[in-house]
């Protein structure tokens, strides 16, 4: 696309055109495969658990954070951003929600596999959904509040897409930062360490492994600690001399996450898998069950 507007700082023709294409990819390719784990759900009665509706749930929410790349991939091209500053403010506070339900959903997949595993016992309905309406009301909570003054959202380096400020890294970025990171991230990165390790463990004892443990944890870190990294670092330095294009690395890795999701939590569960294989083609495959008692 042909656009007469100038450069943002630090980056070349080339670096605005790439960075706008990859998250065209990642935008469309999570948001599509993400489209068919919430159909399938929705179509095939045999899925609709409610072990798989916290992966429906991921699903859902990992398709907002690919509609929030695929709109930040839209501005890259016309390199500006064509919202205003509510459109900012609203498409901050979209990325927030989203992203952070889809890591709240990481780790209740993560208990729920525990409990599926190791203490063989069954997620009722109603645990799942007050799970489910807990985890919305609680990331809308931490994601509204940039908007009303603790914290800050505004533009990322490219300027086509906006985000929690961390420019600025004075008290009340940092006031808001640690309790957010604690309850959305540290929280989160325990849950999901802690259930595998024991789930690892179960599966050496059996000597019948389902699936590779070591996996969800390593792509978690890899997908969301960058941004962990480069928010930290911004409370206690200024990180407007860490290079753009560096910075620009963590919310780009950030939203390979959906992608990453579908392979680890749909297509990955042996649950899932054949539901959406139905979905597909039509054609039906034998769900392996596990005994379990009720929770
Ligand atoms: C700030 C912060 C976090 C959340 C980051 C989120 C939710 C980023 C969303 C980014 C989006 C949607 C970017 C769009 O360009 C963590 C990792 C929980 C913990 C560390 C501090």
């Amino acid at each position: 696309m042909v656009s007469s507007y100038p450069l943002p700082d630090g980056f070349s023709d080339i670096d605005v055109f790439s960075l706008g294409s990859c998250l065209l990819v990642e935008g469309l390719l999570g948001f599509f495969l993400n489209a068919v784990t919430v159909a399938a759900f929705i179509k095939i009665r045999e899925l609709r658990t409610p072990s798989n509706f916290l992966v429906f749930s991921l699903a859902l929410a990992d398709m907002g954070i690919s509609a929030n790349a695929t709109i930040a991939a839209f501005s890259s091209f016309l390199r500006y951003w064509p919202y205003g500053s509510d459109g900012c403010q609203t498409h901050g506070f979209q990325g927030f929600v989203t992203a952070l339900a889809s890591i709240h959903f990481i780790a209740a997949i993560a208990w729920d596999r525990y409990h599926q595993y190791c203490t063989r016992t069954k997620l009722q309905w109603s645990s799942a959904i007050t799970l489910t309406i807990f985890i919305w009301l609680f990331t809308a909570f931490w994601s509204a509040m940039p908007l009303i003054g603790w914290g800050e959202y505004d533009y990322e380096p490219l300027r086509t897409c906006c985000t929690l400020d961390y420019s600025k890294g004075d008290r009340n970025y940092v006031s808001y930062l640690i309790p957010m990171a604690i309850f959305n991230m540290a929280v989160q990165t325990f849950v999901v360490m802690s259930s595998y390790k024991s789930i690892g463990q179960k599966f050496k004892k059996t000597g019948n492994p389902r699936f590779n443990t070591a996996t969800p944890l390593k792509t978690f870190l890899f997908c969301w600690g960058p941004y962990g990294v480069l928010t930290f670092y911004a409370a206690v330095k200024n990180a407007n001399l860490v290079s753009p294009k560096i910075r620009m690395l963590a919310p780009i890795l950030a939203k390979t996450s959906p992608t990453f999701n579908v392979f680890l939590y749909a297509l990955g569960n042996e649950n899932y898998r054949g539901g959406i294989w139905q979905f597909l083609t039509g054609e039906k495959i034998e769900v392996p069950k596990i005994e379990n008692k009720s929770k």
